[in-house]
């Protein structure tokens, strides 16, 4: 029986065990937290739970034009003590789920940190050792395969570290008991666009540092500049082309200092400046296992690391840092290592989204990296367009669609719209499969419905050809 020794509980740790459990082999999963990992407890699942609240209150604040009466801004308030708390036991309840799950397969979990600790390198078997919260060795057990499967953690900013109850990394904002007064979001990428939206539609003030002339500097740049206009609408403030130098507390909050001589004023900052993958400790270069600069495992695209026998997969290998994608590796992994049939990841059939207000979805290829004469046709639908979305009253948003102008073929597109994240899934299935701009066309949706303007975007690109 194939032993399998995986470091790390989290999506990309628990998929692969589930994976490996199914097709027989002996597994442990060594986690220094809780199994689900860093998604489940502290980062996905807890700020998409927080986010729900948040939309609850647009939801009702914005049902005032839909002829809701008693809906006042001054009447809706969040208690953030409850909300932390359901947080919080929502995350602890999913966690559970997956420890129970792993166990009924038959997966061993052990609790406490692995690295690798081979006394002789190439061997076909590797050894982890297990060591307990106070750095001890309790424990050394063998596998012919490892996973390594660490995540990461968030990036500190020298001169900005978190004292965790003013300047916070995104990890401390559920133990909050207050809502903050004046919240400065220092960073503007996935995490941080998110945390601002929704502590905005919170009720929160809130100011963003976006070190670019842009928010979400690796999103569509239509997409971004809706997400500025409703987020600026609602009262949020950015502050652009601010790279943040220093964090202190002051006596009421915090200040924010930029590299260009202004400064920021808060009650808090929340710091969200990206991620260091947690590859510290594990004996990686020490095991022939080569790392890149920024200290992510280097992978091919079946999780292979540069030791036989030795897998990655997950956040800490930098290969588009979701949940999703992390989960995709640790399975392919276990598949590979377990010589089943097994197909590389595909990363231009990854799905994303950014869970904003409005949220935006994108798949496939985007319009940024799309050369002048590329062999591209691109249609941008507006929502305002939509009878559905003028019933709900949204005005904000689109469906953008990319299609190969030569076969039709759908290669990517973009929707931004409050729950683009369930919408984007024709578009997804339409880049996976190769299906055609004809193919969306005539599919029937829904009328009335948002989803109806994705095939319409369809109809919008299809060839004469096709209505021959
Ligand atoms: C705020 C936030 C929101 C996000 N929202 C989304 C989202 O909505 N959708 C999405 O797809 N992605 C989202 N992501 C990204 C997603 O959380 C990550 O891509 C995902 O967690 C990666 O899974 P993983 O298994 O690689 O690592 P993790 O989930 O980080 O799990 C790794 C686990 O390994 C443990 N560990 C580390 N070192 C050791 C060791 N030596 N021994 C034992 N255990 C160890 C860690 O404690 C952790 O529990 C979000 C990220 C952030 C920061
Ligand atoms: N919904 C989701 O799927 C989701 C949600 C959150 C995060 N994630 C993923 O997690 C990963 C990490 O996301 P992230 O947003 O934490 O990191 P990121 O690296 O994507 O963004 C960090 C941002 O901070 C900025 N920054 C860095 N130093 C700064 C400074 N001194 N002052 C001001 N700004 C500064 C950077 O320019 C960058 O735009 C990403 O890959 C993201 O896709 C996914």
């Amino acid at each position: 029986m194939t032993r399998i020794v995986i470091i790390g509980g989290g999506p990309a740790g628990y998929e692969a065990a589930l994976v490996a459990a199914q097709l027989g082999a002996q597994v442990t999963v060594i986690e220094r937290d809780g199994m689900g990992g860093a998604s489940v407890l502290t980062d996905c699942v807890p700020s998409k739970a927080l986010i729900a609240s948040a939309e609850a209150m647009t939801a009702v604040r914005d049902s005032k034009v839909l002829g809701v009466q008693g809906a006042e801004p001054a009447g809706v308030g969040l208690d953030l003590v409850s909300v932390n708390h359901r947080v919080k036991g929502l995350a602890m309840a999913q966690s559970a789920d997956i420890h129970a799950r792993l166990e009924s397969e038959g997966v061993r979990i052990v609790k406490g940190s692995g690295r690798l600790a081979d006394d002789v390198p190439g061997l076909a078997a590797h050894e982890v050792e297990i060591l307990d919260a106070d750095g001890r060795v309790v424990d050394e057990i063998e596998g012919d395969v490892v996973l390594i499967a660490t995540g990461a953690d968030p990036r500190v900013l020298p001169g900005s570290e978190p004292d965790h109850e003013r300047i916070l990394d995104w990890r401390d904002v559920y133990d909050l008991e207050e809502m903050p007064e004046h919240l400065v979001v220092v960073g503007s990428g996935v995490t941080g666009a998110e945390f601002a939206s929704g502590y905005l539609e919170a009720g929160v003030p809130v100011t963003l540092v976006s070190s670019r002339d842009r928010v979400l500097p690796g999103e569509d740049a239509d997409a971004a500049e809706v997400l500025e206009e409703v987020f600026q609408s609602r009262g949020g403030r950015i502050t652009q082309k601010g790279r943040a130098a220093a964090v202190r507390r002051t006596e009421k909050g915090v200040l924010v200092e930029l590299t260009d001589g202004r400064t920021v004023e808060g009650s808090h900052a929340l710091m969200t400046v990206g991620t260091v993958p947690n590859t510290a400790g594990l004996n990686l270069e020490s095991h022939g296992v080569q790392v890149t600069e920024a200290g992510h495992v280097v992978v091919d695209r079946v999780s292979r690391t540069t030791v036989p026998g030795i897998y990655a997969a997950g956040d800490v290998t930098g290969v588009f840092q979701l949940a999703s994608v992390a989960a995709m590796q640790g399975r392919i992994a276990m598949w590979h290592a377990l010589g089943e049939a097994v197909a590389p990841i595909r990363l231009k059939t990854v799905a994303a989204n950014v869970f904003t207000h409005p949220e935006i979805a994108t798949v496939g290829v985007q319009e940024k990296s799309l050369a002048d004469d590329a062999d591209i046709d691109v249609v941008r639908l507006p929502l305002a367009t939509n009878a559905r979305a003028k019933m709900s009253d949204l005005r904000a948003g689109f469906v953008k669609l990319f299609t190969r102008r030569s076969t039709g073929v759908v290669v990517g597109g973009v929707v931004v719209a409050p729950g683009a994240s369930e919408l984007v899934l024709p578009i997804t299935l339409a880049v996976t499969k190769g299906l055609t701009a004809a193919d969306l066309a005539n599919t029937f949706s829904i009328y009335p419905s948002l989803s109806g303007s994705i095939t319409e975007a369809g109809r919008r690109l299809m060839g004469v050809d096709e209505l021959s």
